[in-house]
């Protein structure tokens, strides 16, 4: 036996979630543990056929308040957080005729579940355990005597423990740091309960403070470049980082960063969307009424790029669609579901990773980006702000479009939001045909948005542009490819200038009044 082991001899066992709780007593009942339990705990372990000490008889005092008191007491808290390497201590507890414990078994009320059923606010108040956290962050501290278990997924390896002469001291320390990240999340979400929802400041638009609780789920080969070491973590909401893999290889770093635009772009439509996306741009995008059309329309519109591209649906991936994508070499495909023939034909191809996540990517309606020594917070910015309804925008040039032009400027307006700025997106029929991303000026997005597309599509197509033109020069660049229609936020010091060249050319302009900047 390790000479840091300490045999487990005396468990303190209060749970509020009873999985295993019989099977754990049992257990540790057999390999010679001593119980003692708190109310229903106690009882179920009794039910059990197991024996065991009540708390109350322990303290000599009844659990009081409605439960709000029941191990809040020096016989509980000393016999946790006496120090058994010092006979001081020892020798203190002897003089107080209390007993030490060995292992602590604590799971907390459930706050976070209770607020997600709506309860009402007092509900919810009750339900922030107290008892609880101060053993759990008691036995943690005093891990160099104690080992604490806060979770039943612990069970199995504790009753294996309990049998083999008990934990060692590096376990109690790992068994510690999950103990106090175990309350410190529950700390998190209780704040963050306060501060959002129960104690808000009107005045204020965001919190005083904001938490981060982020678990590790994998880490990964390596970052956006090999020589980065990377991981994921996943925080409570559901996404991307919780996404479930069907098939294919372990998703890298990039992967996730594209499968997230991805599915950010394909959620801006309420119509059957695809996106695929490349370094976090779409090199393709459209609708359709069907799901496989929308993916052979998104992958026509740039089929070099769409090579080793990241395809996201917003609808259930069908066996014609899956038998499109299965000719095209694709990293990830992700969607919120997949009809049983689709995916027994894109796993048949070796390499393609294929994701199911039906979550809401802009779901909270919060987006957080840490910068050096801070992290930017904002609304989370939706297509159906004011100004993106066609019936909002404002005809400043040529006639008003008909209805085709008009369902391709309000494709090209939303799939515009996906493209990184600076964004210029062609589209016809409602499929992007050339997009400009992320370049330093609006003339060379213009630029690339027509060279992409081709002098033949450009010339009829649609333009989308994510910001106001600040000079003409942009747009004279699409007016020159033949480009019909053109829909912008309008709000430039020099709107006359860039009307006046709409006008002079004859093409229906819009302006929406509304931004849509993605960094
Ligand atoms: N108040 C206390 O002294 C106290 N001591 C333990 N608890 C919690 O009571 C629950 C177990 O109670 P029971 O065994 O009665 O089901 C556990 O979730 C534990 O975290 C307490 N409850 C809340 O604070």
């Amino acid at each position: 036996m390790s000479e840091d082991r300490r045999p487990l001899k005396r468990a303190l066992i209060s749970v509020y979630d009873k999985t295993g709780l019989a099977d754990l007593a049992t257990a540790l009942s057999d390999a010679g543990v001593e119980l003692v339990s708190t109310g229903s705990t106690a009882a179920r372990i009794a039910e059990a056929g197991v024996a065991v000490t009540k708390v109350e008889e322990l303290t000599g005092f009844p659990e009081t308040l409605d439960g709000r008191v029941k191990t809040l007491h020096p016989r509980v808290h000393a016999g946790i957080l006496a120090d058994q390497r010092l006979d001081s201590h020892r020798q203190q507890l002897a003089d107080l005729g209390i007993e030490a414990f060995d292992l602590v078994v604590v799971n907390l009320y459930p706050f976070r579940e209770t607020v997600a059923s709506g309860a009402a606010p007092d509900d919810v108040v009750e339900q922030i355990d107290i008892g609880g956290p101060s053993m759990v962050r008691a036995a943690a501290k005093n891990h160099a005597s104690v080992a604490v278990v806060v979770s039943p997924t612990r069970y199995e390896a504790l009753i294996d423990v309990a049998r083999s002469g008990g934990f060692t001291l590096e376990q109690r320390k790992r068994l510690a740091a999950e103990a106090f990240a175990h309350t410190a999340t529950y700390d998190i979400a209780v704040a963050s309960w306060f501060e959002s929802v129960h104690a808000p400041q009107p005045a204020q638009q965001f919190p005083a403070w904001v938490g981060g609780d982020w678990a590790l789920s994998t880490v990964l080969r390596y970052g956006e470049n090999p020589h980065q070491a990377a991981a994921l973590y996943h925080g409570s909401r559901p996404g991307i980082a919780s996404a479930r893999q069907l098939h294919g290889k372990e998703m890298s770093y990039n992967n996730y960063v594209d499968a997230d635009a991805a599915r950010r772009a394909a959620a801006d439509f309420d119509r059957p969307a695809v996106a695929v996306i490349k370094h976090a741009n779409p090199c393709g995008i459209a609708v359709a009424d069907d799901i496989a059309v929308a993916h052979a329309k998104a992958h026509a519109t740039d089929p070099v790029s769409a090579f080793g591209g990241v395809i996201a649906a917003n609808r259930t991936v069908t066996a014609a669609m899956a038998d499109q994508v299965a000719e095209v070499f694709t990293e990830v495909i992700v969607a919120p579901e997949y009809e049983p023939r689709a995916v027994e034909i894109l796993t048949r191809k070796k390499n393609i990773r294929v994701l199911i996540c039906d979550a809401d990517p802009h779901g909270g309606g919060i987006e957080m980006r840490p910068v050096s020594g801070g992290l930017l917070v904002q609304r989370t910015d939706h297509v159906d702000a004011d100004g993106d309804d066609p019936a909002s925008w404002t005809l400043v040039s040529g006639e008003p479009a008909d209805e085709r032009t008009l369902a391709d400027l309000a494709f090209a307006w939303t799939a515009c939001r996906s493209v990184k700025s600076n964004a210029i997106l062609l589209a016809n029929d409602e499929a992007a045909v050339g997009v400009g991303m992320g370049q330093v000026n609006r003339v060379d997005s213009c630029r690339l948005a027509v060279e992409r597309a081709g002098a033949e599509r450009a010339a009829g197509a649609v333009a989308a542009s994510d910001a106001f033109f600040p000079f003409p020069d942009g747009l004279q660049v699409l007016i020159d490819a033949g480009v019909r229609a053109v829909v912008q936020p309008g709000g430039s010091v020099r709107d006359e200038a860039v009307i006046e060249a709409a006008e002079a050319a004859g093409i229906t302009m819009y302006t929406t009044g509304t931004r849509h900047f993605f960094h």
